[in-house]
């Protein structure tokens, strides 16, 4: 019997960490045995609705050829770009499902609970990613280090992954969106460029992108929990 899968993951793994200040990007720091991008592989690995995972990363990388994973059936490599989005770009040509779940290489404790609710909510024609609610006071800076004015927190939300879209509505929102010159940090901004209006899914806020030297050992803390 074949197995339907659902979804194809898209991880963008081609960023070269500079707020991480480290040795090497910081998706190849060693995190609970094994390295920041293999734990994220393997929270998507295990899931049934997942079928192939496209991993984007520096054409020149020298590290991934060097992971177990990195000859998993499961698993293509392909080049990426230079933003996060031209490598999401540059994966979709692959993609050969209906449905995409793009997870950064980033955020390796991703609760199953989480993936399922965000897969679930992005079969919706909207689309739908993981998001947590803003918990402290929020300021806007005057560029001079001194507060401009405070914002309100109503309905204000960290956007996190995975986000999950129609792959020819995000592709083609993706394309448009950055020959337009649009300025697109995720997917939903792609797919709000398009006039798409993505469902939020609230998820836990231990989903953290390891960025900066610090979120290292908090991702090994929150790992240990799960
Ligand atoms: N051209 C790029 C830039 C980033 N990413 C990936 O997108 C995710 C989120 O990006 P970010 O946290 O900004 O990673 P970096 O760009 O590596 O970090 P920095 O901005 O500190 O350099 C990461 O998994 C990163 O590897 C990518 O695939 N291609
Ligand atoms: C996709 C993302 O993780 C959602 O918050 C975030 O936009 C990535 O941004 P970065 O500048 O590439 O870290």
């Amino acid at each position: 019997m074949s197995t339907q899968f659902t979804y194809t993951a898209i991880v963008p793994a081609a960023g070269v960490g500079s707020r991480m200040a480290a040795d090497r990007p910081k998706q190849y720091l060693t995190l609970a045995g094994s390295t920041v991008l293999e734990q994220t592989l393997m929270r998507l690995l295990e899931h049934p609705a997942i079928g192939q995972i496209i991993v984007a990363t520096a054409e020149q990388d020298p590290w991934f050829s060097q992971l177990l994973l990195a000859r998993h059936p499961r698993i293509l490599r392909v080049n990426g770009g230079r933003e996060r989005a031209d490598s999401v770009l540059n994966a979709l040509q692959e993609v050969e499902t209906g449905q995409v779940l793009v997870h950064d290489a980033a955020r390796p404790c991703l609760r199953r609970a989480d993936l399922d609710a965000v897969m679930t909510a992005g079969l919706h024609p909207q689309g739908a990613i993981l998001a947590s609610r803003v918990r402290d006071t929020m300021k806007r800076g005057n560029g001079q280090g001194a507060i401009a004015t405070s914002v309100s927190r109503d309905e204000l939300w960290h956007a996190l992954t995975p986000q999950c879209f129609a792959t020819a509505s995000l592709q083609q929102a993706l394309t448009e969106a950055l020959a337009a010159g649009a300025t697109i940090t995720d997917e939903a901004s792609a797919m709000e460029w398009a006039g798409f209006h993505p469902q939020l899914v609230e998820g836990r806020s231990d989903n953290i992108k390891i960025t900066r030297p610090e979120d290292l050992a908090l991702a090994g803390f929150f790992l240990q929990q799960s």
